[in-house]
């Protein structure tokens, strides 16, 4: 029985072939800002973006989410990380509804959706599947989605072609150079930090998540596509609530980049 997010195989069941799930470094988390520290060590090293364009970037359904898979050179120091990360692929997690949907919550307020951009430690270690389960192996952005009346420019060049990856499998290129920077908010300067893991099976406690304060806002037109997905061939079940809630901080740190 392959893991999903419904009730026979959804999160409460993960820990049965995943025994990590009930680990001490799992994620997501709530976000609690008073609970953060501000570290002056996160603003004295800025976090620094360094993405380039995608030439031809592959977008996927395989069945639980959408993902583009990046190949071309983008990498991400300094705040938490030491070394270089690189963009492996990013994805999103959305809900049913606009009132659920992201994985990390803002003081028990969920998101309708959460992007995340997934990078592997580069200075380490030779791809992502050697970093996946190391401890410094993996950094991962959190990007609040918010409902606004006006479409998010970078999110529209994928949310308009999702009726040609709406089945499990499918897969298309993105023509036109598309460089995942125009997926960030405009200040990346604001963020919370703290260790944990994958947030879907195998789970790994391998990421230092970087979450970042300000959302990025789309329409509930493109809220649809993304509910428009399926996660199976022509008539099945539409992908949406692929979240995970949140695990206990436990003696973990959250840290923040800001007062
Ligand atoms: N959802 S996530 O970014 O923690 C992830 C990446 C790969 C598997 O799970
Ligand atoms: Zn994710």
């Amino acid at each position: 029985a392959t893991w999903g997010y419904g009730n026979d195989n959804g999160p409460a069941t993960w820990v049965k072939s995943f025994p990590v799930a009930a680990g001490t470094r799992q994620s997501p988390i709530d976000i609690v800002p008073t609970a953060a520290k501000c570290d002056t060590k996160l603003t004295e090293n800025p976090l620094t973006v360094n993405y380039s364009p995608e030439p031809a970037m592959e977008l996927c359904n395989p069945g639980l989410s959408v993902k583009a898979n990046i190949k071309s050179k983008s990498v991400i120091k300094g705040g938490p990380l030491e070394g270089e990360y690189k963009l492996e692929q990013f994805h999103l997690h959305w809900g049913s509804a606009d009132k659920q949907g992201s994985e990390h919550t803002l003081n028990g307020k969920m998101f309708p959706a959460e992007l995340h951009l997934v990078h592997y430690n580069a200075t380490k270690y030779s791809s992502f599947g050697e970093a996946v389960d190391k401890p410094d192996g993996l950094a991962v952005f959190g990007i609040f989605l918010k409902i606004s009346d006006k479409p998010h420019q970078g999110l529209k060049s994928l949310t308009d072609v999702l009726s040609e990856v709406q089945y499990k499998d499918k897969s298309i290129n993105i023509k036109q150079e598309y460089n995942p920077v125009c997926l960030l908010p405009d200040n990346i300067n604001k963020y919370w930090t703290y260790l944990g893991s994958l947030t879907t099976p195998p789970l790994c406690e391998s990421v230092t998540w970087i979450v970042f304060e300000e959302p990025i806002e789309v329409s509930e037109d493109q809220m649809k596509a993304f509910r428009a997905l399926c996660c199976g061939e022509c008539g099945s079940a539409p992908i949406v609530d692929n979240y995970r809630p949140p695990l206990p901080l436990g003696n973990r740190q959250l840290r923040a980049s800001f007062q």
